[in-house]
């Protein structure tokens, strides 16, 4: 790590000066992390320093500096950090033009560093070395592990391979300096505790195209899944970590890790596949692969022609009862022991799919669609559509996600009259009703979007 000091002036001036600032100015309101430090990854020598190299953009680097996400008694900090492409070792220069404590102390920066990058953090003359001296890094991985085979599509870039290896020995190795990315781009991330038995890992690399390149793979993504054991004697898969590196997200290098994980769990007939906390866009593109397998499944579609006509024929809007779009109860289990979904995740595709043939221009079905939709979740959360069992609905902002975080709690609602303490208001229960709908609103756009994909890309399925 260098510490550059830049523009040191005239030592009395500057020392006059900080006197005059510490005389009359605030407490130090502090810099955002965010707003002073820059990731970069290096392919080679030549990157490292420049600024012109392929930048990261970590989703949150406040949260690594104290409580309040700030550095204080620096004056025009910056911070860079280059991470190497071959040997994933990471080099920070940091530079800033004075430090005084403005009330809040000097935030020591090295501990901080030293926390996201681990022993990666070198110094630059062992970091450059990495180039030559670390090359065969990936390599070593990459031969002892099996590749996973699968029917390239006309998308599909013939020089990346997905390379299936067991979390032990180098790859536990290599895991271990992929955990500062993992920090810094999957968010909410801890590192995985790989001591544990049963975990693996699915690499997509490149082969270099010349021979004469530093390293003969670059790595490009990866995912960390483990092996659960379900009593009596089955297995399931549950992915733990995926990360895309940021130059190649959106090529289809996550679904093919998807696609990946979803043929061993047939091959192996392991029971299902799960995923731990997805993010939006990994659930996505996980609803969008499974909803493109289920649309060729054919133990659905009768099932799924009957829904759709039932929607099509009901109006909804009238009220006199309600519609469930549950699938029948053993499909679950047919599709789980054909395509190891999970059931959670068969009944969000489910209607996906009933969306994706219904026609939107068609207001009658689609009301009846968002009023079916209205019905699972209040029952979900309620306790059931024509009661809730005392339960209520509250916003509440959370440091999770201040605009969509809920609450269910309980009131005595249920009980005798006579017991009843807080009676419900008119305006409680328009409260309620907004947030319902709001909630609603947010699933329906994602079913929106995910057909959206489906449709386009599953054109040719959804005529035959
Ligand atoms: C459990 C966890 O780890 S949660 C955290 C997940 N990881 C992160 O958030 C880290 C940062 N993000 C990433 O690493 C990546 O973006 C991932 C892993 C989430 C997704 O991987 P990517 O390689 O970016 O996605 P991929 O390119 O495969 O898919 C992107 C798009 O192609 C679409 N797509 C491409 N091919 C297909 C196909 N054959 N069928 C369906 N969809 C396809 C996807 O649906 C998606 O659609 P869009 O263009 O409308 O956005």
């Amino acid at each position: 790590m260098a510490l550059k000091q830049k523009g040191s002036a005239d030592a009395a001036a500057s020392a006059a000066s900080k006197r005059r600032r510490v005389g009359f100015a605030g407490i130090d309101a502090g810099t955002e992390a965010n707003d002073c430090m820059q990731v970069f990854i290096a392919r080679n020598s030549d990157d490292v320093g420049s600024e012109d190299s392929i930048s990261l953009e970590p989703f949150d680097l406040n949260h690594f500096f104290g409580e309040d996400g700030k550095i204080y008694g620096y004056t025009d900090l910056k911070i860079n950090v280059w991470i190497s492409a071959i040997s994933l070792h990471a080099y920070a220069e940091i530079s800033f033009k004075e430090t005084s404590d403005g009330g809040k102390g000097i935030t020591d920066l090295k501990p901080v560093l030293q926390n996201i990058f681990g022993e990666n953090l070198v110094e630059k003359d062992e970091f450059l070395e990495t180039f030559s001296k670390e090359c065969d890094y990936i390599s070593d991985v990459v031969k002892n592990g099996t590749p996973i085979k699968h029917d390239a599509s006309d998308e599909d870039d013939l020089a990346v391979e997905i390379v299936r290896v067991e979390l032990q020995g180098a790859a536990a190795f290599l895991y271990s300096r992929l955990i500062s990315l993992v920090l810094l781009l999957v968010e909410g991330s801890t590192p995985i505790d790989i001591t544990e038995h049963g975990w693996e890992m699915l690499l997509v690399v490149k082969k270099a195209a010349a021979e004469s390149s530093a390293s003969k793979y670059q790595l490009l993504g990866f995912t960390a899944f483990h092996h659960f054991y379900r009593y009596p004697e089955s297995t399931r898969l549950r992915i733990s970590q995926i990360l895309v590196l940021p130059p190649y997200q959106g090529e289809g290098y996550g679904r093919r890790l998807l696609e990946s994980i979803n043929s061993i769990a047939e091959s192996e007939n392991i029971y299902d596949v799960t995923i731990e906390d997805p993010s939006d866009y990994l659930q996505y593109v996980r609803s969008s692969i499974d909803c493109l397998r289920l649309l060729t499944f054919e133990p659905i579609k009768p099932a799924l022609g009957d829904m759709i006509l039932s929607l099509e024929g009901t109006n909804l809007s009238k009220r006199t009862g309600s519609l469930t779009m549950a699938p029948p109860a053993d499909l679950a289990e047919t599709v789980r022991l054909t395509l190891k979904i999970n059931k959670k995740q068969f009944l969000r595709c489910w209607e996906i799919l009933i969306y994706v043939h219904l026609d939107s221009e068609d207001r009658k079905c689609i009301d009846n669609f968002r009023a079916c939709i209205y019905d699972r979740t209040k029952g979900e959360l309620l306790g059931g559509a024509s009661g809730t069992n005392g339960k209520r609905l509250v916003q509440m902002a959370t440091s999770f996600d201040e605009e969509s975080s809920f609450a269910v709690y309980w009131t005595k609602e249920g009980a005798d009259s006579d017991d009843q303490t807080v009676e419900q208001q008119p305006e409680d229960l328009k409260t309620q009703e907004e947030q319902m709908n709001e909630l609603v609103e947010n699933q329906i756009d994602e079913i929106v979007e995910v057909a959206k994909n489906v449709r386009s890309r599953g054109k040719d399925k959804l005529t035959a």
